[in-house]
């Protein structure tokens, strides 16, 4: 066999693609291996050039190449080489430059890496894990290996796009990422960098380039991307956490076992005025001295227990100043060691707040017991009887007034109750009764004042059916509803003088004739009244008979007016605030002092009735617990500049007088103001004489 076959039957033989380039790149022998893998024939392989199998390669990449090659006799790089069908695959390619006949030609040997499955496979598993892309870069012939994870990455799937140069454009520091490529391959400096991407959200990556020598110049570039996008945030989360903890008012100790000061807030140094060096090496026991060894171990030991403790106490700054302080010590598991993490809040102001609110609270506690004791002076004065019947008194005069009902109360006398009015007289006619023996029977109340004079008579005596035009049925009279129980006649100064023969005659006899009837009725019926009256005068002006006063007037009780009993003002005043208080759902308990020396100096005109409807229109207009005085309280002065407060009889009185204006005096008649009030003309003379209106007073204008 000849040498030269010898030579191709080796080749043909040996595991390992064979072919020859020339200078132009052009092919001009492949062995029978790297045929089979590219898919040429022999014959169509050698009208092929070194860029239809490796596409990476440009005409002035493979001059550089060549001219490398030529210098340093060989060079062995890694390379994709193209099929003819299209697909790709790796090779590791051992170049060798040799010339033939003075042909100059390059040898290239290659070994196909992408069969060596099993260690690819776990390369780019591991890389996928790790987040980890590699490549690597030949300056001299641009040849860039990228590897599958590395490309899926960036989503790329051509390198072109992965030189460096285009990459650049994936992150937000272009100028960065440019710089440092250029200091790598210019200056052989190594580069480790996290760029962040443009994407949305963007993601870290982390950019390692390592240059590799050849001499003094820089022949090839590994580099690495590793996405860190999740240790990043992290970092960034923990940073803005120390971040938060260094611009919190509240002071953060992280304190081991053994008292050394691990790690503190910015506001630490800030606050005790410690510098960061100091700090650094501190403990607690120099920090603290009030801190001993023993008590530091026992607070730690309670800290493993409850995990968190909060205690005061007071820490001193470098200065020696000491301020109050709230900590919230908490234990914590780190690196194998026990910490303790402290936080700990000045609380000078909310001592300094307590102090105040402690001092404002005894100066409570010492109004609420002077007020207290007030009150129980004030109830001590007012505390009077509320007796059965409902009488508030305290008074001794107005006991004496009771002490007459009380001993009058169980006889059948007839009693008259005179007094002003609103003093009171209805409720001890009602006293009377009720502490009579008839008090199972009824008490039958007649306000003669109230009543058309004509009518009186039927309301008294009752009437039967046809007694009068207008009487369309018999109706008992209130004599007869009385029988066995008691009559109140209010107002008996009111009493139609006619009518008064036929009172006295029930009075005396017990019995009158019924109106339109033929009957005499015989009744048992205790008579009580009333007036306002002074009857004496009346009897002189010839209004009211004798006779039927005397008979009345066998137990007189005269009704003292309020101004003349003062003391039971405050006491009837509380009567009427709770009653009006309950009834209103206010929450009146008492009246101030002030209140009550208002309404002693007041003199009530309308007597206990008008004090009654004062408290109620209290109870309404004001609020709270104490009733303090207010405008609603009256003065003797404005009780006679203010017409709002005009008596129920100086109101009769004007409206009467303005009528009579209207009827120019005239009283009687047609057009006259008896006609015009729809009262009975005598009634209305009575009422004139009354209230002080003369016949002759010239009603015009
Ligand atoms: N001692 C008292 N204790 C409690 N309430 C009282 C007392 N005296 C009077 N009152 C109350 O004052 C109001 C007026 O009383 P009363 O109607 O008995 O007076 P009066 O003298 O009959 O008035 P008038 O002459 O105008 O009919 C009533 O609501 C009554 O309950």
């Amino acid at each position: 066999m000849e040498i030269g076959l010898v030579k191709e039957w080796l080749l043909d033989v040996l595991p390992y693609e064979v072919f020859w380039a020339t200078e132009s790149g052009k092919l001009v022998y492949g062995n029978l291996k790297f045929c089979e893998r590219v898919g040429y024939k022999s014959s169509e392989l050698t009208k092929l050039t070194i860029f239809d199998i490796n596409t990476t390669v440009t005409p002035e990449s493979w001059q550089m190449h060549w001219d490398g090659l030529k210098k340093n006799k060989q060079d062995s790089f890694q390379a994709i080489h193209k099929k003819k069908t299209g697909a790709f695959y790796e090779v590791e390619v051992f170049a060798q430059f040799f010339s033939n006949n003075r042909k100059e030609m390059v040898c290239a040997i290659m070994n196909d890496i992408s069969s060596s499955s099993f260690y690819k496979s776990l390369i780019n598993n591991v890389e996928s894990i790790a987040k980890v892309g590699g490549w690597k870069l030949n300056l001299q012939d641009g040849s860039l290996i990228v590897t599958k994870e590395a490309f899926s990455m960036f989503g790329i799937h051509n390198k072109e796009a992965f030189h460096p140069s285009k990459m650049l454009q994936y992150f937000k520091d272009e100028a960065g990422f440019r710089n440092g490529f250029i200091q790598t391959t210019r200056k052989g400096l190594p580069l480790d960098v996290v760029f962040e991407t443009k994407e949305t959200p963007s993601r870290f990556i982390r950019t390692i380039l390592k240059p590799i020598l050849k001499g003094d110049k820089v022949f090839e570039v590994i580099g690495v991307y590793q996405d860190v996008t999740e240790q990043t945030k992290k970092e960034t989360k923990l940073n803005f956490f120390k971040n938060v903890i260094d611009n919190a008012e509240d002071l953060v100790f992280v304190y081991s076992r053994s008292g050394k000061l691990l790690e503190y807030s910015n506001s630490v140094a800030n606050t005790l005025g410690y510098s960061k060096s100091k700090l650094n090496q501190a403990t607690i026991f120099e920090l603290d001295t009030g801190v001993t060894k023993e008590w530091w171990e026992a607070h730690f030991a309670e800290i493993i227990e409850k995990r968190s403790v909060q205690m005061e106490w007071i820490l001193t700054k470098k200065d020696g100043t000491r301020f109050p302080v709230d900590i919230v010590a908490n234990y914590m598991h780190y690196e194998g060691q026990d910490i303790n993490c402290a936080v700990v809040r000045d609380i000078t102001k909310r001592k300094e707040r307590d102090l105040k609110l402690y001092q404002a609270l005894e100066e409570i506690k010492f109004l609420k017991n002077r007020l207290e004791d007030e009150n129980e002076y004030l109830k001590e004065e007012i505390s009077g009887k509320i007796n059965a019947n409902n009488i508030v008194c305290k008074s001794d005069v107005y006991e004496k007034v009771l002490a007459q009902v009380k001993l009058v109360a169980p006889t059948d006398t007839t009693v008259l109750i005179t007094g002003e009015s609103g003093t009171g007289k209805e409720l001890l006619a009602s006293a009377l009764h009720d502490n009579s023996l008839r008090k199972n029977r009824p008490l039958i109340k007649v306000n003669c004042a109230t009543l058309p004079k004509e009518l009186i008579e039927s309301e008294l005596f009752g009437h039967k059916k046809g007694a009068f035009t207008g009487a369309v049925a018999d109706k008992v009279g209130k004599f007869t509803l009385a029988d066995e129980g008691t009559i109140f006649l209010d107002e008996i100064g009111e009493m139609p003088i006619d009518l008064q023969a036929k009172l006295l005659r029930v009075l005396q006899e017990g019995e009158f004739d019924e109106l339109g009837g033929t009957k005499t009725i015989k009744v048992n019926v205790r008579v009580i009244a009333a007036t306002n009256r002074r009857l004496e005068d009346m009897i002189k002006e010839g209004s009211f008979r004798e006779d039927l006063y005397y008979r009345l007037n066998v137990f007189p009780i005269y009704n003292i007016p309020l101004r003349g009993r003062k003391e039971d003002i405050p006491l009837l005043a509380q009567f009427f605030l709770e009653k009006y208080s309950a009834k209103a759902g206010k929450s009146f308990k008492r009246l101030s002092k002030k209140t009550i020396n208002g309404l002693l100096a007041y003199d009530f005109p309308g007597n206990i009735r008008e004090l009654e409807n004062l408290i109620e229109r209290a109870v309404i207009l004001e609020n709270g617990t104490t009733l303090h005085a207010g405008s609603w309280l009256p003065t003797n002065n404005n009780m006679v500049n203010n017409t709002n407060f005009l008596t129920f009889e100086a109101v009769q009185r004007q409206h009467i007088i303005k009528i009579l204006q209207h009827t120019n005096g005239k009283v009687s008649g047609r057009g006259g103001a008896a006609e015009v009030l729809q009262m009975n003309a005598k009634t209305l003379f009575a009422k004139m004489k009354k209230l002080g209106i003369e016949k002759h007073t010239t009603f015009t204008g």
